[in-house]
């Protein structure tokens, strides 16, 4: 069931309602109208128009007066009418005749395309703040379920830190180009499957390895797409080690095993968690008996040598930003595997084609999409969400609401602060916002990068102090060594980034911003220039810096954070929240929820997200009483962490 989506606006002057006026909806699959106006004693009449219906020629709700529901806010009402037909499904548009011309009512808009000014209603199941890929996989596994979804996104186009911007014939991605999830195997290739599910396939290239990293004591371990070759090269460098690192990488494929066994669903929804613990028994315990585990101490279990451990850290680091023990070891279970079992496969054109995939994809289900649309407020009815305003004022309404945003711009910004609810407290004492990033989107001459060169790179060079400081550890992507298509010809893109935190960035004047950049960019450039790669600077035709500021600006993300990370040791994941909060009708998605930080990550949030929306707007089933007593336990669960 989905809802059709037309608005009426206050805009009655110029239309002037009459006893004939009607209107043609476009899609239709729905029978609630919501619709904006100060009278209470609205009537729709309601009629079918044969022409467009493929197979009838009956009146689909007969000519019914209805009445207008109000709510307790005076300027919303819900208007329902005819009971669901089944005709209602082949239907393409209907009619309706307003019978009785309310003066405030005002025209009848017509909006295939939610063309509403001043105010709007909308009669959707779901809509999703923001279009990160968090956003996108929860918009487009709601289409495909049937749902009627509108994404509302402040920018111009889709993918937040998975987007992508094109200058001087260069197509950079925004965030960094790692891409697990990208697989054609298994049942983690949760970014292969959200594609599919909207008819979408990327060609993608395979990286022949992860990242190589350039560590203290001049350790250099590439990380190859055979598991074996990497664990030879490791396990060389630190032979009176090798039981100890097999042991603990073992441990990584049991828990990625259990994980690639599971259909992936909301663990929130009880009919599907129980089922699956009744047909993987096995899987089920063992994921069930790491959740609160990190990958830091079960490490030390096996390993004994300070510099393989720190090894580990930053094996850990790269997909945390935080150290091992900080690190839930289900999360590096799966990306420790996931690298070697599907391997990081590059899409052709470059990562914001992911989102622009799923963002067509979305709308040939018949949802809705909108760019420039910057949410300001969350409106609550009766403690219920129950629709979105805009900062140009439009409101749009529908079943529930979905944030994409951080959860400390939702609870923080969206929602007014005071109604934070204890749940979010708690999560906030458990987690702080992880910095964020200094990055540097450069064109280069190609003779600069020697033959052979890797795609990725991390570099730590003196001091394994430094891993988690600032500035500290330099991340460097090389995109154009899998698709050349994505820079002039002759030249490379080099995507350099490391953290930094938007105090160090706040104050300045324009001036002393600008040579702020320009210093800091510089150093991190003469890093990579004396660790790898000799003549950079003047290889050098293109460079843009963004910062937290930055990030701040373009992703609106609160301080430009990277996402969430624990403030001390976390018990693994179980403090880490699922979907639903305490706001009736309101779920978060993205990586301030369960299982945090990253692309893939992000897609699994909106997987279990849509799963539990579905359930709640009657897509998928549901019991009441089991809903009831495993989200009790599921909170009790996340407040011992
Ligand atoms: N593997 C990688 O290399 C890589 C690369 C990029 C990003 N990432 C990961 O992606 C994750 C983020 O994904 P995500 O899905 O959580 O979100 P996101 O931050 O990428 O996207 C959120 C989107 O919501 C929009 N938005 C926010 N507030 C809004 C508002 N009030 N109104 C309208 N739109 C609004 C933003 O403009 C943005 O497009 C990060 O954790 C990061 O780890 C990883
Ligand atoms: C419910 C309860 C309580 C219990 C029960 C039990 C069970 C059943 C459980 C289950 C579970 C599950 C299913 C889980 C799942 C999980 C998952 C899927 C996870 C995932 C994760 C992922 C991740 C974390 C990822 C990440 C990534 C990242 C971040 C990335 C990044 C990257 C980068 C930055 C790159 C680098 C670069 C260079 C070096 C240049």
């Amino acid at each position: 069931m989905g809802f059709h989506n037309f608005q009426l606006n206050h805009d009655f002057k110029t239309n002037p309602l009459s006893n004939s006026s009607s209107l043609t909806i476009p899609r239709c699959s729905n029978q609630l109208i919501s619709c904006l106006t100060t009278s209470k004693t609205l009537n729709l009449t309601v009629f079918n128009q044969p022409t467009c219906l493929k197979d009838s020629k009956q009146s689909l709700f007969g000519s019914k007066p209805l009445k207008m529901q109000s709510c307790a806010n005076s300027e919303m009402g819900f208007l329902k009418f005819g009971e669901k037909s089944k005709k209602v499904k082949k239907l393409v548009s209907f009619g309706v005749k307003v019978s009785n011309s309310v003066m405030d009512v005002g025209k009848v808009v017509e909006s295939g395309d939610v063309a509403v000014k001043g105010g709007g209603g909308g009669g959707y199941d779901a809509i999703v703040i923001g279009s990160g890929i968090g956003g996108l996989v929860a918009a487009t596994q709601l289409a495909v379920k049937g749902a009627k979804v509108l994404v509302l996104e402040k920018y111009v186009i889709p993918g937040g830190s998975s987007g992508f911007y094109e200058r001087d014939g260069y197509t950079f991605d925004v965030g960094s180009s790692v891409m697990f999830g990208f697989s054609d195997k298994g049942n983690l290739n949760l970014i292969t499957q959200a594609l599919a599910a909207v008819g979408c396939k990327m060609d993608v290239i395979p990286d022949p390895s992860t990242v190589h990293f350039h560590l203290p004591n001049n350790l250099s371990v590439l990380v190859h797409r055979e598991y074996t070759d990497f664990i030879s090269e490791l396990t060389s460098r630190f032979p009176h080690e090798k039981e100890g690192i097999l042991k603990f990488y073992d441990v990584c494929w049991k828990i990625f095993n259990a994980l690639n066994s599971l259909e992936l669903k909301s663990l929130e929804e009880p009919i599907y968690l129980f089922g699956q613990f009744f047909k993987k028994p096995v899987e089920c315990l063992t994921l069930a008996y790491y959740l609160p585990q990190n990958a830091g101490s079960i490490a030390r279990n096996f390993i004994k040598d300070p510099e393989v451990l720190s090894f580990i850290d930053a094996e850990c680091f790269i997909v945390s930003t935080v150290n091992a023990l900080q690190t839930p070891m289900i999360n590096a279970g799966m990306v420790l595997c996931d690298r070697h079992f599907g391997g990081i496969n590059y899409p052709v054109g470059g990562v914001g084609g992911i989102a622009k995939s799923l963002a067509k994809g979305l709308v040939d289900q018949g949802s809705e999409i909108l760019y420039k649309a910057n949410v300001t407020s969350i409106i609550i009815d009766n403690g219920k969400a129950v629709g979105v305003k805009l900062s140009d004022g439009r409101e749009f309404l529908a079943k529930t609401i979905i944030s994409n945003a951080t959860r400390w711009d939702t609870f923080g910004k969206l929602l007014k602060k005071q109604d934070l609810p204890k749940e979010e407290e708690n999560f906030q004492k458990v987690y702080v916002k992880a910095p964020s990033f200094l990055s540097i989107h450069m064109g280069v001459k190609a003779e600069v990068l020697p033959p052979d060169t890797d795609c990725h790179h991390f570099v730590l060079e003196d001091d394994w102090k430094n891993l988690e400081a600032p500035y500290g550890s330099i991340f460097l992507s090389i995109p154009t060594i899998l698709d050349s298509s994505l820079a002039p010809r002759g030249r490379h893109i080099l995507h350099i980034f490391t953290t930094s935190s938007i105090e160090d960035w706040q104050g300045l004047s324009t001036k002393d911003y600008e040579a702020k950049k320009q210093l800091v960019a510089d150093k991190i450039i003469s890093r990579l220039e004396n660790k790898l790669f000799p003549g950079l600077k003047s290889s050098i035709e293109f460079i843009e810096v963004g910062t937290p500021k930055t990030h701040r600006r373009y992703l609106a993300r609160d301080s430009g954070t990277y996402g969430p990370m624990p403030r001390s040791i976390p018990k693994g994941l179980l403090g880490m929240p699922f979907n639903t909060t305490a706001i009736n009708g309101l779920y978060c998605v993205g990586d301030s929820c369960f299982p945090g930080q990253g692309v893939i990550a992000v897609a699994f949030s909106g997987v279990m997200c849509a799963h539990r929306v579905a359930a709640d707007v009657g897509l998928e089933k549901k019991s009441p009483v089991l809903d009831a007593g495993l989200l009790g336990i599921l909170g009790w669960l996340r407040s011992l962490a």
